[in-house]
């Protein structure tokens, strides 16, 4: 059994998980509890998935599927330890994620034959002193699937909470999962079941990665920041973009940023966790803004866990300058696109038609805008370093 790393600069709350209500809700009858710890059981091999590997190891947005649910349970501050349970062949792969995505409070054990053997060790790690481990000795241990990935901090504080309070119920141990039906042969402990959300659905076949994949795409592309260089005569562009944004991505929030000093700050954008820029360079002709918003990016460590994306907008007058040229100026981005994606930053350019013309300026607004729609919301990496044209 090994202590996880300490980690170091990865943004402290993944935003978009943040969906089910926590924070100051939650710490009040948090803070009541004494000590919770978590079991996760990972040592599968996900014969229904039918892949060779084992299906918690398996890439959504190329992040393994258990960090994901590790994210989950440690983003909930008063769960004090969580215990990952994998095969022996795996632990040094466990090792490897937890490092490359800085989870905190993981310790790993060797998982066993069955789901109720891998939770056994997890529980005796609990249980015993361990000479390398400070664990702390928890009055209530929450057995979460290493493969249920969407789990939220109120669920989990239901369960605690019921597995303090409530007595032993019949109905639950007769009706319930086999976990309580062991709990009522073997150990005449309290139990309760505890009704959870659809989200808490468990990744079995292959489907579900595609559906998991889904979901936190759509979550990971509600908020996008709007960063644009304003000094010039043309940054109503800049805006009409935004108004066109706004009518025509359902749901979505625009937070408008600018790299300068006015407005919200992009470093506290980029701290609240938005995923999603697009960067207006309508002074610059090349790509002065999009670089230093990249720069910071990088600098900020926001890539670790999703794919971010910057969509890097120009304008131009097809009258004006022609194509080609426009083109050739900008082909210089499949360079920093080829440098980013590294981070996992993916750069996308598109080229607006400035049109003086009122309703033609409109049309290549709202296409643009589907455009990038398209762009976050499906995160091809395929696409990377592409110049498109609206
Ligand atoms: N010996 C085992 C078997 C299962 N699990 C874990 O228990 C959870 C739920 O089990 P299940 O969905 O059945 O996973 P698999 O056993 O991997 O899937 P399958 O039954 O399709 O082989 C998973 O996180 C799985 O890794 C475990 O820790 N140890
Ligand atoms: O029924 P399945 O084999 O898909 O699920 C296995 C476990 O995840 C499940 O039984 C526990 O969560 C309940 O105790």
């Amino acid at each position: 059994m090994e202590p996880g790393p300490p980690g170091g600069g990865r943004p402290h709350e993944p935003g978009p998980f943040l969906s089910g209500p926590r924070g100051a809700d939650l710490a009040a009858p948090a803070s009541s509890l004494s000590v919770v710890a978590a079991v996760l059981p990972a040592g599968g091999c996900g014969e229904r998935m039918g892949v060779p590997t084992p299906k918690q190891f398996c890439p959504i947005l190329e992040r393994p599927l258990i960090s994901y649910t590790l994210q989950a349970l440690e983003r909930v501050c008063w769960i004090k330890d969580i215990v990952v349970a994998v095969t022996g062949e795996n632990i040094e792969a466990m090792k490897s994620i937890i490092q490359k995505y800085q989870h905190k409070r993981i310790s790993v054990v060797e998982a066993g034959m069955t789901r109720h053997r891998s939770i056994f060790n997890g529980l005796k790690a609990l249980a015993e002193e361990q000479p390398n481990l400070q664990l702390s000795k928890p009055e209530v241990v929450i057995i979460h699937d290493a493969v249920r990935p969407f789990v939220e901090e109120d669920v989990l504080l239901k369960v605690v909470t019921a597995a303090k309070e409530h007595g032993c119920s019949d109905y639950d141990l007769e009706f319930g999962t086999e976990c309580l039906q062991l709990a009522l042969k073997y150990c005449h402990t309290k139990a309760k079941l505890v009704e959870g959300s659809p989200d808490l659905w468990k990744v079995t076949y292959k489907r579900d990665l595609y559906a998991a994949e889904s979901i936190i795409k759509e979550r990971i592309s509600q908020v996008i920041c709007i960063v644009m260089d304003t000094k010039e005569n043309k940054e109503h562009v800049g805006h009409l973009l935004e108004e066109v944004l706004k009518s025509e991505l359902n749901h979505v929030k625009i937070t408008p940023g600018t790299l300068c000093h006015a407005g919200k700050g992009l470093q506290q954008i980029i701290l609240e966790q938005c995923y999603n820029f697009v960067c207006v360079n309508v002074m610059s002709s090349d790509f002065q803004e999009t670089q230093k918003l990249l720069s910071l990016l990088e600098e900020s460590n926001l890539s670790i866990l999703y794919p971010v994306v910057v969509v890097s907008v120009h304008f131009f007058d097809f009258k004006l300058v022609p194509l080609s040229q426009k083109m050739e100026n900008l082909m210089w981005i499949r360079e920093f696109a080829k440098e980013v994606k590294k981070r996992n930053i993916l750069l996308y350019g598109l080229l607006i038609c400035y049109s003086q013309d009122e309703q033609k300026l409109q049309e290549s607004l709202r296409q643009g805008t589907i455009i990038i729609a398209a762009l976050i919301k499906e995160r091809n990496s395929g696409l990377v370093g592409q110049l498109l044209v609206a």
